[in-house]
């Protein structure tokens, strides 16, 4: 009999789930950060966001998390897509959440470059992050 290799593969963890925003400015600008050091990924490029902790609703966690990282509040937010991706460190159920109405300008408040792009090329992305860069140039596009 053969035993297919995924069924030999260490069990895949709980997936966790990570709120993460995109803020987008009427001229189509989006918000990016990097990942600080002592972080799994440190030094990739991400959009914004966390964990979600226990008994937190996503958008919760989402509105935290930008409060925390960057000093901005997130006034109105909707639910875009999500993603599912299995890394050494963890599998993580990403929920991406398009915001184009905030209060506040960035502030590095965990010592994290961030910047504005139009066609993104900061680099290296999170690997689950990569496919969501030609997914939002299709966003951009007048309907
Ligand atoms: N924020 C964010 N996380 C992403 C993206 N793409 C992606 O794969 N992730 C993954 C990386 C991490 O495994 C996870 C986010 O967890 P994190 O460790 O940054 O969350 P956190 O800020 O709550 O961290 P901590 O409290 O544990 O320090 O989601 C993205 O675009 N943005």
């Amino acid at each position: 009999m053969t035993v297919a290799s995924e069924t030999m593969a260490a069990p895949i963890a709980a997936p966790i789930d990570v709120a993460v925003g995109i803020l987008m400015k009427p001229n189509g600008d989006v918000l990016l950060g990097q990942r600080p050091e002592g972080k799994p990924y440190a030094g990739y490029w991400e959009f914004p966001g966390g964990k979600v902790e226990g008994g937190e609703s996503i958008l919760d966690a989402l509105k935290r998390e930008f409060l925390e990282e960057l000093g901005i509040e997130v006034i109105s937010a909707e639910p875009w897509c999500g993603v599912q991706h299995v890394y050494p460190h963890a599998h993580v159920r990403l929920h991406f959440y398009i915001s184009r109405e905030w209060r506040g300008e960035p502030q590095s408040l965990e010592g994290q470059a961030f910047a504005w792009q139009g066609s993104v090329e900061v680099e290296p992305l999170l690997p689950a992050t990569i496919p969501l860069i030609e997914w939002i140039d299709k966003l951009r596009l007048p309907l």
